[in-house]
């Protein structure tokens, strides 16, 4: 191939047959299950990079199933998010994910910066309550329960919270294994259409693996559980924090 047709062909990896194709990402009948728990101060600030700014030692415990996502397929994601405050402006920050399908993993992390890793996440109905488990390989790693709808929420509060800005730490290696991008990303959710909320009690326990470390913020007290389900658009993000530059700009 000509390398003025490498310029103009190239989006992602491989060349001639990219391994998740362009956006935009809408998903449809997106269902979160969302358990929000306190943890140790000190584990936080450990994992989260500045200038992110942690208010409380608050988690949320996310279980995301994605059945009909376009370019992406149907999937199932687990992880962990963390409310920060970037320039006074309160946000989330992705802390890691877990999930069960390539191209998002592939997609995720060379578009946005997603700190995504394969894993088994599922969750399964068992009778009057929803159980989420993760696995790596066969490792358990997570497992929660969850009443089944036990309270219906207005809807509305939740989808202005899904409007907030998302932070992630884009971290891409040049080929000599220095950092090449090393990026605070802010990217949004946009057109979302609410189609049902819910509040529920929840237990979750943690469970230490050396791959899967998301027993390193662990639960001291389970503060809430939610269940929604959206049609939402993943927009592409921008870089609001450049770490190798010396300013950050
Ligand atoms: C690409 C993705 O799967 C992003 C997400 O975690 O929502």
């Amino acid at each position: 191939m000509k390398i003025a047709d490498v310029r103009s062909t190239a989006f992602a990896m491989p060349l001639t047959n990219p391994a998740y194709p362009r956006g935009p990402y809408r998903f449809y009948n997106r269902e979160f299950i969302v358990i929000t728990y306190r943890t140790d101060r000190a584990a936080l600030e450990a994992v989260v990079p500045e200038p992110l700014e942690i208010d409380e030692p608050i988690v949320k415990y996310e279980f995301i199933r994605m059945p009909d996502s376009t370019g992406f397929g149907d999937y199932t994601e687990t992880g962990q998010v963390i409310p920060v405050t970037y320039k006074g402006e309160k946000g989330a920050y992705v802390h890691a994910m877990y999930l069960d399908d390539d191209a998002p993993i592939a997609g995720g992390r060379e578009l946005w910066g997603f700190p995504k890793k394969l894993a088994s996440p599922k969750i399964e109905h068992d009778g009057d309550v929803i159980v989420c488990t993760l696995r790596y390989g066969k490792a358990l790693c997570v497992s929660a329960s969850v009443g089944y709808k036990h309270r219906i929420l207005e809807a509305a509060p939740i989808a202005q919270s899904l409007t907030q800005p998302n932070f992630l730490l884009k971290i891409i290696p040049h080929v000599d294994g220095s950092p090449r991008v090393l990026e605070l990303v802010r990217y949004y959710m946009t057109d979302i259409v609410m189609k049902g909320a819910w509040a529920s009690p929840a237990a979750i326990d943690l469970y230490s693996h050396v791959a899967c470390d998301v027993a390193r913020l662990p639960v001291r007290e389970v503060i809430s559980a939610v269940h929604f389900s959206a049609d939402l658009t993943l927009a592409l993000g921008e870089v609001v924090f450049d770490y190798l530059a010396p300013d950050g700009a």
